[in-house]
């Protein structure tokens, strides 16, 4: 979407994955869709170093709402919740120097029950200007799959019209798969900043496994479509949570990374341990997913569980290309895995000479002749992820 928007793949704080729809406030006060989980959270991405690392949005997702739309037909939050409302909630986040996000359904209710946007979305739209909202996320639940080209296009027709930027992530694509409809992605490109390609992301290895095998195989449909103020969305961040460990956590970082992925944390940042922390906030990956040219990665080779995956980023110098690197063992077999490859094994082209860093490790290959194999050992389900600047004069790289 044109918008002047996403211009890089939003960065932020999203609930869903990690909070979920608890509204008992009563009995877990600390952990409920409230007001004062958001304003924690905003402080945290503050004080402890996320926004100096680009985290920007505090996204609110289902479940904010009341039940009923109040006596003039607008949406309202739930009031014991969210007792100063929602315009009070994104001053708050504008106030820390942040962007805020919210969330509905394109149909009659949210996923979670709540009031959809159906036969309101002019006046849902302008509800969200009025309360200075950055980002909007339209979910499709409680709706038919073939009414969404127009719907998701009409909401964003309005949002547009307040006249207030917002970033739109779109979750279309996914329910028209889910119905076995092939999304058309020319005009999901055209409407919407992001948008859900496939499931919803849950704590486990095994979820961020069939995402990562879900945007592989399907690369030749998706990665083209995504570039600046475009980009699919993988879906949240895990790395803090219960299900990855160490190894898994750099995983899902370094390959958001190489699809240019929005990263939307979702994880309690009152307890995230240590070294989790430092990789969400490790600053070569995510230069690779902010990456100006926007160019979405590949996985450019399987097999016997080890993946190459490598995506095209700004060259450092004049008649040089660079990439981000990625080498992911899948296996569980105990040990580390060697992997070595030439650059034009890779289809990586270079007459003079390359540069290889560790983006992780602080491993610098130095410089290396175009034959000399890259040698990595890569951790049962880890990764190593490398920048390779190849410098070569024929002034002609055909990446893909
Ligand atoms: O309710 C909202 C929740 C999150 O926003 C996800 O990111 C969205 O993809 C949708 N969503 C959920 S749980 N959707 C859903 C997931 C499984 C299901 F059987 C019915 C609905």
């Amino acid at each position: 979407l044109e918008n002047g928007l996403a211009r890089t793949p939003p960065m932020g704080w999203l609930a869903w994955e990690r909070f979920r729809c608890n509204t008992d406030c009563k009995n877990d006060p600390d952990n409920c869709i409230s007001e004062k989980l958001f304003r924690t959270m905003t402080d945290l991405v503050i004080s402890e170093g996320y926004a100096a690392a680009g985290y920007e949005y505090i996204n609110v997702d289902d479940c904010w709402l009341d039940f009923a739309r109040s006596f003039d037909g607008r949406l309202q939050p739930d009031a014991k919740r969210f007792p100063r409302g929602m315009a009070d909630l994104s001053a708050y986040v504008h106030s820390r120097g942040l962007k805020f996000g919210i969330y509905e359904d394109y149909g009659n209710f949210t996923c979670a029950g709540y009031p959809g946007i159906l036969g309101s979305l002019e006046l849902d739209a302008f509800t969200f200007a009025e309360w200075n909202v950055d980002f909007v996320k339209l979910d499709g639940c409680y709706s038919l799959p073939k009414d969404m080209d127009a719907g998701y296009s009409e909401f964003g027709y309005h949002l547009n019209k307040t006249g207030r930027p917002m970033v739109y992530s779109c979750s279309w694509p996914v329910y028209q798969t889910y119905a076995g409809l092939q999304p058309n992605y020319s005009a999901i490109t055209q409407r919407c900043n992001l948008w859900r390609n496939f499931d919803d992301i849950q704590d486990s290895w095994a979820s961020v496994e069939s995402i990562i095998d879900y945007y592989g195989d399907n690369q030749d449909i998706i990665a083209a479509n995504a570039a600046p103020g475009h980009w699919n969305d993988p879906d949240m961040l895990i790395i803090g949570n219960y299900g990855l460990s160490y190894e898994q956590s750099k995983v899902q970082m370094a390959i958001w990374a190489i699809l240019a992925a929005p990263l939307l944390m979702s994880t309690d940042l009152r307890t995230i341990r240590p070294e989790y922390k430092a990789i969400l906030q490790n600053k070569k990956i995510i230069a690779i997913d902010q990456d100006k040219l926007g160019i979405q990665g590949r996985r450019i080779y399987k097999h016997k569980g080890i993946e190459i995956w490598a995506r095209p980023v700004t060259p450092i110098y004049e008649n040089y290309f660079s990439y981000a690197l990625a080498f992911v063992n899948r296996r569980t077999d105990g040990t580390p895995s060697d992997v070595a490859v030439a650059l034009h094994e890779m289809g990586l082209l270079s007459n003079t000479g390359y540069r290889i860093q560790d983006l992780y490790e602080d491993v610098d290959y130095g410089v290396l002749s175009p034959h000399t194999k890259i040698k990595v050992k890569v951790n049962p389900t880890g990764v190593v992820i490398l920048k390779a600047d190849v410098q070569q004069n024929l002034n002609k790289q055909n990446f893909y």
